[in-house]
């Protein structure tokens, strides 16, 4: 199949079969996830902020948009197009677009900027990926903590900022480790001034960056596995601030896994070896070599001696723990490999429910014990078929899949999977992947 390189909003399927192993290097995109609270915390900051290695995800070209329609204004240098500015609020626009806020989850990181802009913030329920329900409760707790009054109706809900100003200092204590939550609590400190004390964090290589990056602006942020304190310096920088979005781990760990099911060996750049170290320790438990180095991931699936070992995949807010997103891409390897495999997602209650029916058209096997637990045993055969890419982590697992299907398999759904990577199946390409985009 020749691989045809076509504007990527042009193409309808991917089409993917089996070929040679993938070899080579590729370097991943910053990360969507932590792109999004960052373009939130520089609103939220209302400074100039310079933003480097941002993706071209449409979940990052979102958030850009909404920052627009709420009166930040952006620009990215010519010379420089993975580069966002984001410079301070005019105060004169109306509020975001429900329709453009209903295309993602992370809408909610905007409302401490909304608070602090025009002191009121009225967002849809998060959207993006049909993946479980998605509560706020904890955002809304950290809200009312900080003296903010919140209000739901069936379309989302509307924060109101604190009527009275004080710098006493916050102290929260989360049920669990919600990684929105600990961002809005961050970013409500930033935007209010107030010292803040949360206990139970979510210390995700996402939160993290968001800590870096007020630390950067000259907050003094202390953090341990119980608790993350925010004090301000009396006197902070003012000059405008320079970011950078680290490298996507969930890319980095989906690149590895499409690697590994063709037993090649390569190189992915661009990645915190801390990030993915979950991602390293599962490839192994599976029998395939894997290491990071000085920001790349090497996987060497040549050498790889499938060890027949059960793989217990449990996804984890846990400082170190699984991130939910590794497991699609880790499901469609695992497949592949022998031995009895565990996947448990309660994380996203609803992405077993729409990863499995995919993978069944490919014809796995898959045992559900609930909907958000399952055990296989592989190695499992596949065959090409039609499939869709019903949330992101779904649509990469599947491209992962079609690459040892007998056959081709043509993925549809593919704004989904353009939400969390800007070209996906380019960078297959580079390794070498029988892929091509597909118009009518
Ligand atoms: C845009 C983005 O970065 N999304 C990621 C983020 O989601 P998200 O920001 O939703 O992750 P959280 O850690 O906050 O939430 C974990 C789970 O708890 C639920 N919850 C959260 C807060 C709350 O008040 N009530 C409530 O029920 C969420 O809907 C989710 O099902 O982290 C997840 C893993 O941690 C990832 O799989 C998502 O890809
Ligand atoms: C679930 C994801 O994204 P979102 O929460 O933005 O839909 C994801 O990044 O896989």
């Amino acid at each position: 199949m020749t691989a045809v390189r076509i504007p990527p909003v042009a193409a309808e399927v991917v089409a993917v079969r089996p070929g040679s192993p993938l070899t080579g290097s590729v370097t991943v995109d910053g990360s969507k996830n932590a792109a999004l609270p960052l373009l939130a915390a520089a609103a939220a900051l209302n400074r100039s902020v310079q933003l480097a290695n941002v993706p071209a995800n449409t979940d990052v070209e979102t958030m850009v948009t909404l920052l627009q329609q709420t009166g930040w204004h952006t620009a990215r240098p010519v010379s420089d197009p993975d580069t966002v500015m984001i410079l301070p609020s005019d105060k004169s626009q109306p509020g975001p677009a429900a329709e453009t806020a209903a295309r993602i989850r992370a809408s909610y990181y905007l409302v401490p900027a909304l608070l602090g802009a025009y002191g009121r913030a009225r967002l849809p329920w998060p959207g993006g990926c049909r993946i479980g329900r998605r509560g706020m409760e904890q955002h809304f707790k950290v809200y009312e903590r900080f003296g903010d009054r919140t209000t739901v109706d069936d379309h989302g809900y509307v924060v109101e900022a604190a009527a009275s100003r004080t710098a006493e200092t916050v102290s929260i204590t989360l049920p669990f480790r919600s990684r929105g939550a600990s961002i809005a609590a961050l970013l409500r400190a930033a935007v209010t001034g107030r010292p803040l004390r949360l206990g139970q964090p979510n210390l995700s290589p996402e939160v993290l960056s968001v800590v870096g990056a007020l630390r950067m602006a000259g907050w003094e942020c202390r953090v341990s596995e119980s608790v993350l304190t925010l004090v301000p310096r009396p006197s902070a920088p003012v000059e405008t601030i320079a970011w950078r979005v680290p490298g996507d781990k969930i890319e980095a760990g989906t690149l590895a896994c499409a690697v590994a099911v063709t037993g090649g060996d390569a190189r992915i750049c661009g990645v915190s070896g801390d990030d993915v170290t979950p991602l390293v320790t599962a490839l192994r438990q599976l029998g395939v070599p894997a290491g990071t180095e000085d920001g790349v991931l090497t996987v060497r699936a040549q050498a790889a001696r499938p060890t027949g070992k059960p793989l217990r995949a449990v996804a984890s807010l846990a400082p170190g723990g699984l991130d939910a997103d590794f497991e699609p891409p880790l499901m469609a390897l695992a497949l592949t490999r022998p031995g009895t495999h565990l996947f448990a997602d309660t994380i996203n209650p609803g992405r077993h429910g729409n990863l499995l029916p995919q993978l069944a058209r490919l014809g796995a096997e898959i045992h559900e014990h609930s909907s958000t637990e399952c055990r296989f045993t592989g190695p499992q055969y596949l065959n090409g078929a039609g499939v869709e890419a019903t949330d992101i982590r779904t649509g990469s697992a599947l491209l992962i899949a079609g690459l040892t299907a007998r056959g081709v398999t043509t993925l549809g759904g593919l704004e989904q999977l353009r939400r969390g990577h800007a070209d996906l199946p380019t960078k297959l390409h580079a390794l070498g992947a029988d892929i091509c985009e597909v118009t009518p």
